[in-house]
């Protein structure tokens, strides 16, 4: 790997905003990703400030494999860039998340969409995400945890309508709180 840029690697003295784009197709999904929103709010250096309702969205890239659920995250932090990038890879790892198949399924997948206005070529930590104007999977549940969220200058609303896998998205209702009285004892 080439060396990673200064920029990708200084902490910022002040929190910066990020975007997080969380996947899940295999195990029990819904509670995979309930423990990586959970690890996040839990991170010191991380502040959550909107969690996406779940999306149950078609499998995108060609590989035939169950849908996925998929969530955005809205955080402030002072993590560097990279060291953002690490603690979701700590958490696929912790999620026994197995590299195989390009695009295939996976137990939960963690990918940095922006992080403030930083620009990055570099292939392990390319940003904004190269493919996320694309992909409905994250623009629609980004822009219902923040509906003026834009990308590169574009809103986000428009920019997932537009995505080829628009209609696939389906917005999970948040789950009802239990009923009095039903809970185990
Ligand atoms: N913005 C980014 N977010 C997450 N990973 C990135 C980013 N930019 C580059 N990468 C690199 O991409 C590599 C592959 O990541 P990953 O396995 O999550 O890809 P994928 O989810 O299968 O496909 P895609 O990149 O299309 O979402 C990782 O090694 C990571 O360092
Ligand atoms: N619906 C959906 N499709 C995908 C997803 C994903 O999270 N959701 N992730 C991929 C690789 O990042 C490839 N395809």
């Amino acid at each position: 790997m080439s060396q990673l840029p200064g920029y990708l690697l200084a902490p910022p003295a002040q929190p910066e905003s990020a975007v997080i784009a969380l996947g899940s197709n295999l195990g029990d999904s819904k509670q995979i990703l309930a423990d990586a929103v959970a690890a996040f709010r839990a991170h010191d250096h991380i502040s959550v400030t909107a969690v996406s309702p779940l999306a149950q969205t078609a499998p995108v890239g060609g590989v035939e494999q169950p849908d996925f659920l998929n969530q955005v995250l809205l955080v402030d932090t002072t993590l560097a860039p990279w060291a953002l990038l690490q603690f979701g890879h700590d958490l696929e790892q912790a999620a026994a998340r197995v590299r195989d198949i390009r695009w295939g399924p996976r137990t939960l997948d963690v990918d940095l969409i922006v992080y403030d206005d930083v620009t990055s070529d570099h292939p392990d930590l390319v940003l904004p995400h190269p493919r996320a104007h694309e992909r409905a999977f994250v623009l629609a549940p980004w822009s219902w945890a923040d509906p003026r969220a834009r990308l590169q200058g574009t809103p986000v609303t428009e920019l997932a309508a537009a995505a080829d896998d628009a209609a696939t998205v389906i917005q999970c209702e948040p789950e009802p709180p239990p009923a009095p009285g039903s809970e185990e004892s």
